[in-house]
């Protein structure tokens, strides 16, 4: 699995401190906490995990499935929707938890998606943001890291599900995804 590495963008230390600064600004615009964090299958489910444990308040967690790249290193450009919430939304603070935006395609229609829905507040975290890549318009409120246009894995983030365990975030070699 190290092998198909190209280079270690961010360690497994630097991504644990991140975490907890981030956990720390939440907890500073939410000091009475009662957040629903929407964790979005697959790819945020190490970071939403790590998030809520460093979290410092009351927190409910829900998840919505949703995919858009398949077995691809680039979009289809088409959001399904695999699952939608448990909980109802309307009047409550909520945060959505992704992993990455990069075209912005999945986080865009899962925010309109959920807007509709009438939560007191919708806000997004994002542990990665590549913004040389977007296509559309929108932006985290709370983001990790900005990094490079570079197809990346690991913490979660695949390639054709593999490479999800890795502790740390590297940039995939390009011959991999370009065979
Ligand atoms: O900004 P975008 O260009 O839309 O890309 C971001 C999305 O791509 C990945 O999801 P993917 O469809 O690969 O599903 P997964 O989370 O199950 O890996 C990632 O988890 C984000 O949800
Ligand atoms: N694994 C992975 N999924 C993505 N989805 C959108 N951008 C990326 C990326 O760089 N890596």
């Amino acid at each position: 699995m190290e092998g198909a590495i190209e280079k270690v963008l961010l360690t497994e230390e630097e991504i644990k401190k991140r975490v907890n600064e981030l956990a720390k600004e939440i907890e500073k615009d939410f000091p009475h906490g009662d957040l629903i964090l929407i964790g979005v299958l697959k790819g945020s489910v190490i970071f939403v995990s790590d998030l809520m444990r460093a979290l410092n308040l009351k927190v409910t967690m829900d998840f919505m499935a949703v995919s858009s790249y398949g077995m691809s290193s680039e979009t289809s450009g088409i959001v399904r929707i695999l699952k939608d919430l448990d909980f109802d939304i309307e009047g409550r603070d909520v945060i959505i938890v992704e992993d990455i935006i990069d075209t912005g395609t999945t986080l865009k229609y899962l925010y309109e998606y959920l807007k509709a829905r009438h939560p007191r507040t919708l806000k997004i975290c994002c542990l990665l943001d590549k913004p040389d890549r977007r296509r559309v318009n929108i932006e985290g409120d709370y983001v990790g890291f900005k990094i490079p246009d570079a197809f990346v894995v690991g913490y979660g983030l695949d390639y054709a599900e593999m490479f999800r365990n890795l502790p740390y975030i590297g940039i995939l070699k390009e011959d991999i995804y370009k065979k």
